[in-house]
């Protein structure tokens, strides 16, 4: 396959026991679309309704992404890797404003079996609530509250936890077999494109910033963010 050859011709370029009969290529095509668009572009909105409610933390990003990037150039994905304070503001994001707050897909008891003393007999659909765990005072402390540095607190070091799935405190791609497979692909493109965008730009608001939400295939605002954008970065002179 060439430099160029996107996930397209890498699929038409498996071989041998590798190779996807052309409806398996459309499923997996299909399902990348389906299940990797809107809960991207979703995510971004709520940060940005965040970061727009709270002026004071947008600051601190853009401090951040200061002091890593600068104003002279345009941000790179390796810049993110340094960062940590957007990271956090990340994480409580999903914990707050899970795009999939019901892991999405039930699950079915194929047997009985008992859960922390509950028994499921076999034929239950289970759904994991993660929009529930993630505001459960047993588990988090202020939990309404919105406040990035709970992830950074040195004196609380199992807060420094990954959301991929090891810790059911916030698991906002799901856990085991059945979590996202695009997991990593969505976290690093809304991570670098929430740095570029706060990179760049300023946000205000042009209205009062409604986080009500609205279930559909993902967990919506229920009235889209509505800002005000000032350019941050100082025209090139030369
Ligand atoms: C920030 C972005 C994303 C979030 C928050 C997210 C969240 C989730 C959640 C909660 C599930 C269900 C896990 C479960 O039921 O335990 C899921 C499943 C899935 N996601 Fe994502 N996802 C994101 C991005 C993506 C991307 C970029 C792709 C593909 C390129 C993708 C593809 C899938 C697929 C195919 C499934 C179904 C997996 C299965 O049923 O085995 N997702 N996602």
């Amino acid at each position: 396959m060439n430099q160029s050859g996107d996930f397209v011709d890498v699929l038409l370029s498996l071989q041998g026991s590798e190779r996807l009969s052309e409806n398996d290529m459309i499923a997996v095509l299909w399902e990348m679309i389906f299940r990797g668009t809107d809960t991207v572009t979703i995510l971004v909105e709520w940060i940005l309704a965040r970061m727009t409610l709270h002026p004071d933390i947008q600051s601190k990003v853009q401090v951040e992404i200061d002091r890593i990037v600068g104003q002279s150039r345009t941000m790179t994905e390796s810049d993110v890797s340094k960062m940590i304070y957007l990271p956090a503001v990340i994480k409580e994001v999903l914990r707050l404003h899970p795009p999939g707050p019901l892991l999405s897909w039930a699950r079915l008891a194929i047997t009985d079996t008992t859960i922390d003393g509950y028994q499921v007999p076999a034929g239950t659909t289970a759904m994991v609530n993660m929009w529930a765990i993630t505001r459960d005072a047993d588990v988090w402390a202020d939990p309404l509250m919105f406040k990035p540095e709970r992830f950074l607190n040195e004196a609380h070091s199992d807060m420094d936890f990954s959301v991929l799935g090891s810790d059911m405190r916030l698991a906002p791609f799901g856990s085991g077999r059945r979590s996202c497979p695009g997991k990593t692909l969505g976290l690093t493109t809304v991570t670098y494109w929430v740095a570029t965008l706060l990179h760049e730009f300023k946000f205000g608001p042009s209205s009062n910033v409604d986080l009500s939400e609205v279930l559909k295939l993902s967990c919506e605002m229920a009235h889209p963010l509505k800002v005000k954008i000032r350019s941050r970065r100082a025209p090139k002179t030369n």
